[in-house]
């Protein structure tokens, strides 16, 4: 049965992704309305530039002072689609002190303070949802949560950060180069407010943790997450790989040890081979696979990034959160019970690629092969090559069998100390074989 006094929803932010949210709100007020079982009414919308003309949304309700609007006592529900650290963490920890539940975007808040974040959700019986903090639209969050919770997830991997994958798809496929794309991102309102997060990573490190969080109940924080951004991804690199027969990608890797002891989260460019899922992962499309015990791989892909993508996902939010409310309950909270040691990257196991600029005379190979194999790394294919400039130079490209982080180190190391290696020129890792 519909309940007639509605339900009061208070949204910080009106930019990319707030101004879909209160569109699809007024849009779809009807079918949000019966599908939660009371209508939803947007209160107040906290903004910094009140001059700004926001379409659709009656100027009265627009304030700049969010803190009296999370305090007013008859929120219901605060969505908070601002970004960054401060206000936000304020704001959202004052909304639950004065009764409300909250949905948020904000990975980079998340993936600093979840912990706290849902102990005080817990201490004031509110729900804090967030689905559109990691990979958009793609349903993600709730399925770990919820529908995997029977299960044991082993390994989450993926492209989780729409802004890089734009910006690897142009530079692989049509040779732009990485400024261009990188505007065109920004422009399409894929890229955060600083780029800096999405091009140097952090922002994947912030949704890798949140996933290895969720999956191995775990509390697993933006520090513990092994981190590299693609700035230095040439087109040298994709002519290497295209080579190989793979394609560069943005890849979030969160896996439990073999051991089932730890698990380690990384983010870095990786070559991919074209025939997995993921090479074809184009624009600002996200996919993540994820591995458990009984379900085996499922793959989930969709827009990862946007105003609208990432809005319908903060809607999905929105009506499970209200649903909740008018049944006196809350969702799941968090759940670290596991509490498994973070590994650092030394431990993580994988292929290799690496291109050596070395002198063409006999003797090197048999030189090079050795430092491998001193180091323990096995080596699966060698490529050489004589450079036609007449230096004396030749390329030796490398790819390894399985070989951890550590032991690669210390081989590269060791190489070049030779004086025949005369430079290390790209080392790459190697997934999803
Ligand atoms: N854009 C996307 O594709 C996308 C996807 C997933 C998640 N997110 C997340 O959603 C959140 C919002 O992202 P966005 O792309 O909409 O950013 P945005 O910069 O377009 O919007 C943020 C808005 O918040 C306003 N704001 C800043 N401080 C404020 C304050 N104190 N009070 C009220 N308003 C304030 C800004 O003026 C701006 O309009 C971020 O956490 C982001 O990481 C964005
Ligand atoms: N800047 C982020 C937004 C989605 O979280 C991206 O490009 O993926
Ligand atoms: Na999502």
């Amino acid at each position: 049965m519909m309940r007639t006094r509605p339900l009061k929803v208070a949204l910080l932010g009106c930019g990319v992704v707030g101004s879909e949210v209160a569109r699809i709100m007024t849009t779809h007020a009807d079918d949000l309305a019966a599908r939660i079982g009371a209508p939803v009414e947007l209160a107040g919308v906290a903004v910094r530039r009140p001059s700004r003309v926001r379409e659709g949304i009656d100027p009265s309700l627009v304030t700049t002072d969010a803190t009296a609007l999370v305090k007013r006592g008859d929120i219901d529900v605060v969505v908070e689609v601002i970004g960054g650290i401060e206000p936000a963490r304020t704001l959202i920890t004052t909304a639950f002190e004065h009764g409300a539940s909250v949905v948020s975007a904000n990975k980079a808040l998340l993936a600093q303070d979840g912990a706290a974040l849902h102990a005080a959700a817990e201490e004031h019986d509110a729900d804090l949802y967030y689905e559109a903090a990691v990979a958009g639209a793609i349903p993600l969050i709730r399925p770990l949560r919820e529908s995997l919770a029977g299960d044991k997830v082993n390994r989450v991997l993926g492209i989780v950060n729409g802004t890089t994958n734009f910006i690897l798809d142009k530079m692989d496929s049509t040779g732009a180069g990485y400024q261009e794309a990188l505007d065109e991102a920004t422009a399409l309102g894929y890229a955060e407010a600083d780029p800096t997060a999405d091009v140097e990573a952090f922002d994947a490190a912030a949704k890798a943790a949140i996933l290895a969080g969720i999956a191995f109940h775990t509390r697993v924080r933006l520090d513990d997450v092994y981190r590299e951004g693609m700035t230095e991804v040439t087109a040298a690199d994709f002519a290497t790989a295209k080579e190989m027969g793979c394609t560069i990608k943005l890849l979030a890797i969160c896996e439990r040890a073999a051991d089932g002891a730890s698990v380690t989260a990384r983010v870095h460019p990786a070559m991919i081979p074209l025939s997995h899922p993921l090479a074809s992962v184009r624009g600002a499309y996200n996919a993540v696979f994820v591995e458990s015990d009984a379900s085996g791989q499922l793959m989930f892909y969709g827009p990862g990034a946007g105003g609208a993508p990432t809005a319908s996902a903060v809607l999905g939010d929105l009506v499970a959160v209200c649903r909740n409310r008018l049944n006196g309950a809350t969702g799941p909270g968090e759940s670290a019970y596991a509490a498994l040691p973070v590994s650092g990257m030394g431990e993580v196991v994988t292929r290799f690629h690496i291109s050596l600029d070395v002198a063409d005379k006999p003797g090197v190979l048999a030189q090079v092969a050795t430092v491998f194999a001193e180091h323990g790394v096995s080596i699966d294919t060698v490529r050489q090559q004589g450079r036609q400039d007449g230096g004396g130079e030749a390329s030796l490209v490398v790819v390894t069998h399985r070989a951890s982080d550590a032991a690669l180190n210390g081989t590269v190391e060791a190489l070049r100390k030779l004086d025949t290696v005369r430079g290390v020129a790209s080392i790459m890792r190697v997934e999803g074989e």
